[in-house]
Order: structure tokens, then sequence, then C-alpha cells
């Protein structure tokens, strides 16, 4: 997924933020990605969305270079991933049900009733699919932006803190759906949090420091190094 991928910003020459990283996940495998404040968490999601292009080295998602590729061909490629934010971003005009197929019909492809009831009635957001995201709650208004970044069917989803507006119970029940149903779709989930709790959800925890990788726990003594 990434090799020897680097990132130095402006004013971080000395120290890269990413720093020749390599790692891979297998299919439908699932990550966590811990680390402190400012460690490159959001940088390394953004690298993986195709919105940051390295210094150096290659990302590759499903079996594709990302880096390379045009600006037409990376807005192509993000239309073909799932994203999950910390913020929501629904559409305030539009009702849950647009919000969810939003990304969908952009991607041109036929009404996927089924899977739109399906994911809905999974997630509890079957009855609120003709709601404007703000009548809705928090942990709802999540649930729909999990939808959105699923339901065509993407082989990766990022999320960066998709719970860090939410409370613990509604963090944990967010986390538990979100990961339930990656596994069953077989999707690689990477998710980025703060929450040890959250992570002990995931087989695979990571801990970014220092522009490196540490696993389990080699990082959990890593990050309070
Ligand atoms: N566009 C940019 N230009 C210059 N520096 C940047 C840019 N984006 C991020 N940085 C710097 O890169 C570092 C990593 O930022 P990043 O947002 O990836 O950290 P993070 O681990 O996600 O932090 P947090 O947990 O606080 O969200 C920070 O020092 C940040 O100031």
């Amino acid at each position: 997924m990434f090799n020897r991928t680097a990132v130095r910003w402006d004013g971080h020459q000395q120290q890269a933020i990413i720093n020749n990283l390599s790692f891979e996940l297998e299919d439908g495998e699932q990550l966590a990605l811990l680390g402190d404040s400012g460690s490159g968490k959001t940088t390394l999601l953004n690298l993986l969305a195709g919105l940051l292009v390295p210094d150096d080295g290659r990302i590759i998602v499903d079996h594709k270079a990302v880096t390379g590729r045009s600006v037409d061909q990376l807005a192509q490629y993000r239309r073909s991933i799932g994203l999950v934010f910390q913020q929501y971003q629904l559409l305030a005009p539009l009702t849950v049900k647009d919000n969810i197929l939003f990304q969908y019909r952009l991607n041109g492809l036929d009404s996927p009733d089924k899977d739109l009831a399906d994911i809905t009635e999974r997630l509890g957001i079957n009855h609120k699919l003709n709601a404007l995201p703000h009548q809705l709650s928090g942990g709802e208004q999540q649930r729909v932006g999990i939808a959105r970044a699923l339901i065509h069917r993407p082989s990766l989803v990022l999320a960066d803190e998709p719970t860090g507006n939410l409370d613990q119970d509604r963090s944990l029940d967010v986390v538990r759906l979100m990961t339930d149903l990656c596994q069953e779709r077989q999707v690689n989930l990477i998710m980025v949090t703060h929450s040890h709790q959250l992570a002990d959800f995931f087989a695979r925890t990571h801990y970014l420091k220092n522009g490196c990788l540490y696993q389990d726990s080699e990082g959990k003594e890593a990050i309070h190094a």
C-alpha cells in the first residue's frame, strides 16, 4: 500500500512527517491508526485519498498506483473509495437518502434499492431516509456518513476520527457497526483515532511517531517514549 513513501512539509525539512514508510494491508484487513497530535495521521490518510502527493515513494491501492495519476484520474479514484469524516460532511439541503447516494450517482451506478435498504437497516437509519441532516442526532449523521462511504462498494474506506464528535457509547456503537460492515463486505478500513478503546475493535493497530509506524506493543512503548 505504501512503498518507501515520504512527505516533508516546508519548515519540517529536518524531520519528515512521513519518513520512508512502507506497509501493506491484506484484502479486507482493518487498521486503527494512533499517534500524538501532529504526528501525521491525517497526512497519511490524505496520501491514501490522493489528496496529497508524496515527495518520495509510491502508494498502491487495489493493485494500482495512486501516485503518478492526473488530476482527473485522482478525482475518479477518490469517487471509488469511501471517506468518513469527523464533521460528517453531509450536504445540508439533501435528504438522508440523497446524501447516501450522492457519490454513488456520481459514479453513474444503477439504483441500489436492495443494498440501500439493507445497509440503512443495519445502521438503524432506514426510517430517516427522507429526513434532512439537521433533523438527525450526531450519531445518526455519522451512520449516514458510513452508509455513504460503503454503498458504492469501495475496496478501501478511510475514516478520520469518525467519532470525534460523539460521546463514548455512541462512539462504540458507530465503530462497531463500521468495522462489522467493512468486514462483511471485505473492505479495507483505515481509521484514525486517539482512543485505545476504539482501536481494540481492530485486529491491527499502528502507531505513527517521527514519521514511522510502530506495531502493537512496540508502538505503545514508542508513543510514550
Ligand atoms: N498543508 C500543510 N503545510 C504544512 N504543514 C502541514 C500541512 N498539513 C499538515 N502539516 C503539518 O504536518 C504535521 C502533521 O499534521 P497532521 O494533521 O497529519 O497530524 P495528525 O496526526 O492528524 O494530528 P491531529 O491528531 O492533531 O489531528 C503537523 O505538524 C502539521 O502542522
